[in-house]
């Protein structure tokens, strides 16, 4: 499909070709940084590569200013695209709070920045697509059919070359590890917040902490990715490098914040936590036990209705499915599903906004608990337990909330994990409960045995 380029504002060429399967890790080491991959059960698997545009913005009207930013690109567009799900995309992700990208590690991360790829390769049901955009003075279409050419001869070379024999990197190890807070200063903050609670001032809280690693050897990103996409197939995985110098947030969430296609809204409420058992039976055994647990159901149902209230405004039908246990490789959570029909037309980054953050990671009300994470958490958030997904140009798309996940650089990982705090929360189990959390990463980085 063609669309009548705009004078007034900057062309956009894509072209996309069909190219024989590369293996995943070949192509993400053939391409340069700044690389984003993005995946989600139901979507296909995109690679992108370098930036034919970059989108930045800060402060509260963050997404207002991604999403007239991604109008006027998506206005200009000269697209063919072979197949829905390699037209162009933008990739990116929010900080958590407004000016919360300060701190270690966060430094190269705006408070908003999405891309579209210079090169993109989308893994899709339908076979493997090869995509280069181009913007501004490099839209020229002969240019960009030039560099499709160049990069399918580069996808298929890094392919050829590489050995299916040949293991893939290992896990790297840690030498070192630090926390952000001690025990001790762990159950103050919680008797603190817990205090809030009953006092009324609050209804809940999620507080999170970060944990610094050091690596024995080079963070092996491809082979991480792989390894995560092995392990979490039902989960959002999602890996963003800001820059070209070496650092990148990554992670594989269970928790969808929206997903919005035409004027259809898929969305979960997902809280309350227990562990996994050691055989089947335990697992089930642990799961009824979740079900049935006064107090994280109620942790559970303060997500479920708020993100009910927060669609309302927006939708002519709400339904909600029954709640259930969601087990993963290394945790049981409660979880319901959430459908809308919309009741106008509505960008995806409206529903960002509006759902951002859920109690899920934020808490309730969402200015006191906002207020209460800032004061008690002694690191920034940065991008951890915020938006990160994907905008079109009919302003459908996917986010996740980008939790289970750490900055990592080549040397060094920081993990962050966090827990929904309720009148009745325990700092010694809410502690337990956080090292579990952070066993999706850390399983990826600590040495094999
Ligand atoms: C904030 C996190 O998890 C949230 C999502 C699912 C269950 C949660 C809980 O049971 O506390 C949290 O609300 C995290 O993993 O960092």
């Amino acid at each position: 499909m063609e669309q009548a380029r705009s004078t007034s504002s900057p062309p956009l060429v894509s072209r996309t070709t069909g190219i024989e399967a590369p293996a995943f890790a070949a192509a993400f080491d053939a391409l340069p940084a700044p690389r984003t991959t993005w995946s989600a059960p139901d979507d296909a698997l995109v690679l992108g590569s370098g930036a034919a545009a970059t989108l930045t913005a800060s402060g509260p009207d963050r997404f207002a200013e991604i999403r007239s930013a991604a109008t006027a690109l998506f206005d200009s567009g000269d697209v063919h695209a072979g197949t829905e799900a390699a037209r162009p995309r933008l990739f990116g992700g929010f900080a958590f709070h407004e000016g919360g990208c300060d701190g270690d590690p966060w430094g190269p991360f705006p408070e908003a920045r999405f891309v579209l790829p210079r090169v993109q390769v989308t893994f899709a049901d339908n076979g493997v697509w090869l995509t280069v955009n181009a913007t501004g003075t490099d839209a020229d279409v002969a240019d960009v059919e030039a560099r499709l050419a160049r990069e399918v001869d580069r996808i298929d070379a890094a392919d050829r070359a590489a050995d299916p024999e040949t293991p893939r990197p290992p896990r790297p190890g840690i030498t070192e590890s630090r926390r952000t807070t001690s025990r001790a200063a762990w159950r103050d903050s919680v008797e603190a917040a817990v205090g809030r609670i009953r006092g009324g001032d609050l209804q809940k809280v999620v507080l999170a902490q970060a944990l610094e690693a050091d690596l024995a050897a080079d963070f092996p990103h491809a082979a991480t990715l792989d390894r995560l996409a092995e392990k979490y197939p039902d989960c959002h995985r999602y890996y963003f490098e800001p820059d070209a110098d070496g650092s990148a947030f990554f992670g594989a969430t269970p928790e969808r914040l929206v997903a919005l296609r035409g004027r259809t809204v898929e969305t979960d409420a997902l809280a309350g936590t227990t562990g996994r058992g050691e055989t089947p039976a335990e697992d089930e055994w642990l799961a009824r036990e979740l079900l049935d647990d006064d107090k994280n159901v109620h942790e559970h149902e303060l997500v479920a209705d708020t993100v009910r209230e927060q669609l309302e405004p927006f939708a002519a039908s709400i339904s909600a499915g029954e709640r259930r246990v969601r087990r993963l490789a290394t945790v049981q959570h409660l979880h319901t599903p959430i459908t809308a029909e919309l009741n106008a037309e509505r960008h995806v980054l409206e529903l960002v906004e509006a759902l951002h953050p859920t109690p899920a990671v934020g808490g309730l009300p969402p200015d006191r608990a906002l207020e209460t994470i800032r004061e008690t958490e002694p690191f920034d958030r940065g991008w951890y337990a915020a938006p990160v997904g994907w905008i079109d140009a009919a302003g459908n798309g996917a986010f996740a909330v980008a939790i289970r996940s750490a900055v990592a650089t080549p040397r060094r990982a920081t993990l962050f994990a966090g827990v929904g705090l309720v009148a009745d929360s325990d700092p010694d189990r809410e502690w337990d409960e956080i090292q579990l959390k952070y066993r999706p990463i850390l399983d990826e980085l600590e040495a094999e045995n």
